[in-house]
């Protein structure tokens, strides 16, 4: 077969992909391309270079030496499918794609290699309101594996410090699944009492109870062929929990006052910020309901840990906040916010933003109003981290009793003459004396 002919079949077999793809050689030349990429890329032509890292990223050399992997490398060493997540430039902005890229021989002997390019809709790498945005590296890693268990019907366990995204990450998950056009229920564990979990979570069928006059449909019902999501897992009480086991176990549930079970079909994410791990060891949290829920955990980065991704989220979160009038940081405020804990994550930015939109005389938000939309914060924010700390203090078992008793153990250490350690602690030698005893 001459090239041109064996291009011509090559361009038949991209035209059967939905998705852009293209055919390219070992030197990263595009050498074909199919009908869907040229009518979302405009083919080709008027561009200065077919090079691939060129047409989809704007690179003058090839990917994997601009700290990115290249998956036409990984594919020609494996001689396998290798599949990355790539930003890539189109005509819309920047974008996540899933790339597929599958290496081929010609009659010559030659390899090339067709890249299929699925574009991402579940994120962001443009500021747009309503979707989960990011670009750092750190954000592309998350993206990756929302794209790859949302593709299976496994359990997954999203773990992340508050306003990291969880509940994002979990709608992402399903639109990414084959239930996307399923409900998504999202169940809040926290104030799941004894009495609302069975009714809440499987409903209760007319006269179950006195005040039953109609029958309830329960949340995991709601979810059926979609998708259950249970947020802040780790406060379900340690009671119930064998109930979410036995439901996750059969997969079937009964109504409250109903003799017959019901076959439930949905797909379990869940959320915690605390360490189940933990709590399994300290025995508040069911080992086998962990091993569960835990099959495929992902760990959300904080804010911090992916604070490239700032600006970006800042200028979308703007946009939200005031969709008329665009608004802007300066650089010295863009700074400023940098260089925040963000203990509270994204939901924090948020916060910080919408008082700095109130505050603002100017369409350009300058450092001045950021600092002072950040100082209309310290106190409760400092009581609420002080309170946090002491919570941690108490459930590590740490109590008043403890305290005094290391700070006792302490003093005695430096101080052998019991009444000046007394004048120190600020008690009676009497007191002191008792203290020790005790
Ligand atoms: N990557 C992101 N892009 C845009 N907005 C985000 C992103 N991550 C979080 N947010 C926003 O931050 C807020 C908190 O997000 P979300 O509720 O998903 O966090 P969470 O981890 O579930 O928090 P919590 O543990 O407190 O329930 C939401 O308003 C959400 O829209």
């Amino acid at each position: 077969m001459t090239t041109a002919s064996w291009l011509k079949t090559m361009r038949n077999v991209l035209d059967s992909y939905s998705y852009p793809a293209v055919l390219i050689d070992v030197d990263y030349n595009v050498v074909a391309t199919n009908k869907s990429y040229d009518f979302r890329f405009g083919g080709l032509s008027g561009h200065r270079s077919a090079k691939c890292y060129f047409l989809s990223h704007g690179y003058q050399r090839p990917c994997d030496l601009e700290g990115e992997t290249c998956p036409m490398q990984e594919a020609r060493y494996s001689g396998q499918r290798a599949s990355v997540l790539h930003i890539h430039n189109t005509p819309q902005g920047k974008e996540h794609v899933g790339i597929d890229t599958i290496p081929i021989t010609d009659d010559s002997e030659q390899t090339y290699f067709i890249e299929v390019m699925k574009p991402i809709r579940e994120v962001s790498a443009e500021p747009i309101a309503n979707k989960m945005i990011g670009r750092s590296r750190a954000f592309n890693e998350l993206v990756e594996l929302i794209q790859r268990v949302g593709r299976t019907d496994t359990n997954v366990l999203l773990m992340g410090a508050s306003g990291a995204g969880k509940e994002l990450a979990a709608q992402a998950i399903h639109s990414a699944s084959s239930r996307a056009n399923m409900p998504f229920v999202t169940v809040e564990c926290s104030g799941l009492t004894d009495s609302l979990f069975e009714s809440e979570l499987f409903g209760h069928v007319r006269g179950a109870f006195t005040g039953a006059t109609h029958s309830r449909t329960g949340l995991v019902q709601s979810a059926q062929g979609g998708t259950l999501f249970l947020d802040e897992v780790g406060d379900v009480p340690l009671h119930l929990q064998v109930k979410l086991l036995r439901l996750i176990e059969t997969k079937t549930f009964r109504s409250v006052g109903d003799t017959k079970p019901t076959a439930a079909d949905f797909r379990l994410v869940c959320a915690t910020h605390k360490s189940l791990s933990d709590m399994v060891e300290n025995g508040e949290f069911r080992e086998d309901l962990y091993h569960r829920i835990s099959t495929f955990p992902i760990r959300l980065p904080s804010l911090t840990d992916r604070i490239e991704d700032l600006p970006l989220l800042v200028e979308s979160i703007l946009m939200r906040i005031e969709d008329k009038v665009p608004l802007k940081l300066t650089e010295e405020a863009l700074e400023l916010l940098a260089r925040q804990p963000f203990k509270g994550n994204v939901r924090e930015l948020k916060n910080i933003l919408e008082r700095a939109v109130v505050l603002r005389n100017e369409d350009v938000i300058g450092r001045d109003v950021i600092q002072r939309s950040l100082d209309l914060l310290p106190v409760t924010q400092a009581k609420n981290s002080n309170l946090n700390s002491l919570r941690q203090l108490a459930e590590q078992g740490i109590s008043l009793e403890i305290l005094e008793q290391r700070y006792l153990k302490e003093l005695m250490s430096v101080c052998a003459d019991k009444t000046q350690a007394a004048d120190i602690a600020g008690c009676s030698l009497r007191t002191l004396y008792r203290k020790l005893n005790q």
